[in-house]
Parts: C-alpha cells; sequence; structure tokens
C-alpha cells in the first residue's frame, strides 16, 4: 500500500494499491494486444476521442487541481494552471493525430513505386515525476494516444492520484481502458518490468538524470526507442543594458514557480557587475516578499518541498555555499516537522557565489537563487556552460547583438531572451547534454512515438 500524503501538513491523503508483478505483466500483455485495435483506428476518431478527453478533464478542472495540491504541495493557482497546460498537451495532438504523413519518393526504375509510411511504434511505457503530475503525463500520453500507440504510466509514488484521475476520465470520454492505462509501485522494480519486457518498444521518461542513464543502459536490452527528460541546472543571465525590473520579475516567475522544483527552473543567476548591486537589492526584496505555505492558502506563494530527500539536499547546498563564503541576503531559513513530514524553505538569495560551490554544480530544486557576476559576454557564456546539463538557460538583454551572440553560443536546447516562462504544448522542451534525448511537445513531440515504414513496389507496367 502507498501512502499519499499532503506535503503541507503531513497528512494521510489516500492509500494506493500497490501492482504485483503478475498485475504488472498482464497489463503490458493487454496494452500489447490493445495496440492492434487501437492502432488500426483511424486518426480522426482518434483524435475525436482526445477532444472528449480534453473536454472532460477541464469540466473536472476545479476538483483535479485540488487533488494535485493536496499531494503535490503547489499552489493551487498553479495546480489550475498546470491543468490547462496538460489540456493542452491533448488539444494539440488531437490536431497533430490527423496531419501524419507520410510520401512517394520517385523509384529508381520504371517498374517500381516507392511509398513511405509513418507508424506507430506500439505499447508506449511512462515513468513520471512528482513536480508536474498532470502536464508530464499529458505530454507523453498524448502524443502516444495520437501516433496510434498505446500507453501505460508509472507516476511517482508521492503523486499517483492526479494521473489515476485523468486515466479514469480518459476512460469516460471512450479510450479503451487497455489503450491507456496506469501501475503503481516501486520505481526501480516497476522500471525494471518495463525495460526487460518485449511488449514494451518505447520508453519515456521525466525525473533525475541518474534515474534516465539506468534506463537508457537497462532498454538497451530490448533495443528500445526512448525519450529522456532529465535534470537542468539552468543560467540565467543579466546583460549590463537589461531592463533590471523586468529581469527581477522574470526571474521570480522561473526561480520560484513550484517552490523552484522545476527542472527548467533558474539555477544560476550571471549578472552583469556594473548591475550586481542593483539587481541583487531588487531581487533580494522581491524573494523577502513572497509567502512561504500552504499552497491551498489564497495569499502562498511558495509551498512546501516535496519530502525530506529533496530538502536536504536544498540544505545542504546552501551550507555548503555558505562554508564556502557566499554572502545571504535572505532565507537560509526552514521550517520543517520530522514528525509531520513537513518541510519548507524560505526563499534564499546568495550573493557571491563561487564556481566550486555545489550550488554552482548542481541542480538545486528548491527556491534558493545564487547569484555571480561577470565582467566580458565570454565569461557569462564560459560560466554557463561549465555544466553536464544542457536543458534550459535565459537571458536578458534588448542589445540585438548580444541576444544573437548569446543565442548562438549557449548549449542549452531551450533558450528564454527576455522570457522566464518559455514551455507551451507547441514547442520543443528538452535538452541536451546530460539533460535527456528527444524533445516532447510541439511538431518534434509525435516524432518518437513513429516509426518510418518504407515500401517497394515492383513489377509495374
Ligand atoms: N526533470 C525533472 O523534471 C525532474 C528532476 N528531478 C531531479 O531528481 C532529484 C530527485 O528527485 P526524485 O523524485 O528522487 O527523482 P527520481 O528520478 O528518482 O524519480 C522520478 C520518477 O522515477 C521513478 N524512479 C525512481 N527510481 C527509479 C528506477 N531505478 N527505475 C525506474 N524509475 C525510477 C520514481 O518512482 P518512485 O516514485 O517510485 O521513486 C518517479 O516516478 C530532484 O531533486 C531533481 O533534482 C526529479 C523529478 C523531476
Ligand atoms: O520537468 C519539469 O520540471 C517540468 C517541466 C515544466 C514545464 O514544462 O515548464
Amino acid at each position: 500500500m502507498i501512502n499519499v500524503t499532503n506535503p503541507a501538513t503531513g497528512a494521510l491523503i489516500s492509500q494506493v494499491l500497490e501492482h504485483t508483478e503478475d498485475e504488472i505483466k498482464a497489463k503490458l500483455e493487454n496494452g500489447e494486444k490493445a495496440f492492434e485495435t487501437w492502432s488500426s483506428i483511424n486518426a480522426h476518431a482518434r483524435s475525436r476521442l482526445l477532444r472528449n478527453w480534453s473536454a472532460i478533464i477541464l469540466k473536472k478542472k476545479q476538483e483535479i487541481a485540488e487533488v494535485m495540491t493536496l499531494e503535490n504541495g503547489k499552489l493551487l493557482k498553479e495546480s489550475l494552471g498546470e491543468v490547462d497546460y496538460a489540456v493542452s498537451y491533448i488539444d494539440w495532438y488531437s490536431e497533430e493525430a490527423i496531419r501524419i504523413y507520410g510520401r512517394t519518393v520517385p523509384a529508381s526504375a520504371e517498374s517500381k513505386r516507392v511509398i513511405i509510411s509513418r507508424n506507430p511504434v506500439g505499447l508506449v511505457a511512462a515513468i513520471t515525476p512528482w513536480n508536474f503530475p498532470a502536464a508530464m503525463m499529458t505530454r507523453k500520453a498524448a502524443p502516444a494516444l495520437a501516433a496510434g500507440c498505446t500507453f501505460i504510466i508509472k507516476p511517482a509514488e508521492e503523486t499517483p492520484l492526479t494521473t489515476m484521475k485523468l486515466i479514469e476520465l480518459a476512460h469516460e470520454a471512450g479510450i479503451p481502458e487497455e489503450v491507456i492505462q496506469y501501475v503503481n509501485g516501486d520505481g526501480a522494480k516497476i522500471g525494471s518490468l518495463f525495460t526487460e519486457s518485449r511488449s514494451v518498444r518505447k520508453l519515456t521518461f521525466t525525473g533525475s538524470t541518474p534515474v534516465g542513464k539506468l534506463l537508457i543502459k537497462n532498454s538497451a536490452q530490448t533495443v528500445k526507442n526512448v525519450t529522456m527528460e532529465l535534470g537542468g541546472h539552468a543560467p540565467l543571465i543579466v546583460a549590463k543594458d537589461a531592463d533590471i525590473d523586468f529581469a527581477v520579475k522574470q526571474t521570480v516567475l522561473s526561480k520560484f514557480r513550484n517552490a523552484g522544483q522545476t527542472c527548467i527552473c533558474a539555477n544560476r543567476v550571471i549578472v552583469h557587475e556594473d548591475i550586481l548591486d542593483a539587481f541583487s537589492e531588487k531581487i533580494t526584496e522581491a524573494a523577502a516578499g513572497l509567502q512561504v505555505g500552504n499552497g491551498l492558502v489564497e495569499d502562498t506563494d511558495v509551498g512546501p518541498i516535496i519530502n525530506k530527500k529533496g530538502f536536504e539536499k536544498i540544505k545542504s547546498q546552501i551550507n555548503d555555499a555558505v562554508e564556502k563564503g557566499a554572502e545571504v541576503l535572505t532565507g537560509n531559513a526552514y521550517s520543517a516537522n520530522e514528525e509531520k513530514g513537513t518541510y519548507f524553505v524560505y526563499p534564499t538569495v546568495l550573493k557571491n557565489t563561487e564556481r566550486d560551490m555545489t550550488i554552482m554544480q548542481e541542480e538545486t530544486f528548491g527556491p534558493v537563487l545564487p547569484i555571480i557576476s561577470f565582467k566580458e559576454l565570454d565569461e557569462a557564456v564560459a560560466l554557463a556552460n561549465d555544466t553536464a546539463y544542457g536543458l534550459a538557460a535565459y537571458f536578458f538583454t534588448n542589445d540585438y547583438r548580444v541576444g544573437t551572440y548569446l543565442h548562438d553560443h549557449l548549449d542549452f536546447g531551450i533558450i528564454g531572451w527576455n522570457d522566464g516562462a518559455p514551455s507551451g504544448a507547441h514547442v520543443p522542451f528538452g535538452g541536451m547534454k546530460e539533460s535527456g534525448l528527444g524533445r516532447e511537445g510541439g511538431a518534434e513531440g509525435i516524432e518518437p512515438y513513429l516509426e518510418t515504414k518504407y515500401l517497394s513496389i515492383g513489377n509495374h507496367m
């Protein structure tokens, strides 16, 4: 039995049954069998079913958002926003379903004809994290179903309820039960069942880089197609000419959304030395003004940290920075109750941070903003690229030459130029280097669910 608790209060919300190995194997078999029928239904019918699904979700928006806030801790307004965001993937891919085009190619002989078609890969298995329990699910399920694949998901143990609700609504919308399924239980155990299974033809994962690496390795056994959306360590550069007030607002948006527990959150702020003091002062004032608390309370700006492991990681990064000489401008304050299992971190701004501090090397996943300064643009680029990660990067400048230079030289899959919120269903989300493989969203996001089949017809007149 999995206990699902509210990270803001420690209260038990629900108990969820763990699936046994036999049950999981049976679901994989059912998903593989259902693929034959689902993939042969015409694309317009699949598109209509996806639209039904999104309409039903929207009708239950408030209920789903409340469940999400209870199990994840994020602000209710963020949960409501996430339901819309999750639905936008279903809507986008309901439209892509009817635009999966093949090609004809001129043959090399008069007696031949060549046709290239795009076909669904088969049963898709997904493993998702707790930080976006709705959107990370639909960002994978919607393109998979649109392409004609069947789908099975293992949500994070902290947040299974939102996923289970969305799947219940998919069935209510008319999508057959075996076409979209969930299983609950331990990540490592279910991960092995997914990677070993020959029924699963594609694995899609969002989560930490070490688990992603393990899944890539284990997927080699059956040569599975994989999509990996892993950790990030986003730099945010503020150039000398930037509009400081605007940059501060956008940095707050990027950094403190979801209490900093987002893989594209700004993780290091790199500020030109001429505006360092002005920027630091304004961002400190903004961060210090944020209310920390229960996401169900109207005025809250920053909710709880998901669990003790996350809390300890954040705290140790702050301690390490302070021991190595960082100055605390605000924060480095906590409210934790071990007995209840509730952990809050007050928005923290650190100045005089250095490259050798852990916080400048690793993903934080918390509301902590370390600031480092630069003089020349090359120095900012070197600092920004000095990481194994390559997911998102941000910069603020109104000088088109500075902006173009930064865009050309930053090794990241997502770039926000004067934009702290670049995500959307219509754009390709994903990272370079150890931040992952493949893209989700946009026209690119359906590609990983499609195989190319080429037909050569001979003996024509
Ligand atoms: N890219 C992103 O959006 C995310 C990045 N992270 C990063 O990872 C850090 C740790 O967070 P954490 O929640 O532990 O992340 P994990 O990568 O451990 O968990 C994410 C998902 O993977 C599952 N999982 C865990 N271990 C395995 C395994 N061996 N094989 C297959 N699946 C597995 C989890 O299941 P279960 O719940 O059963 O453990 C969960 O569903 C965060 O602080 C953050 O830095 C975390 C979440 C999302
Ligand atoms: O992996 C994450 O942290 C979720 C991505 C959030 C987004 O799509 O903006």
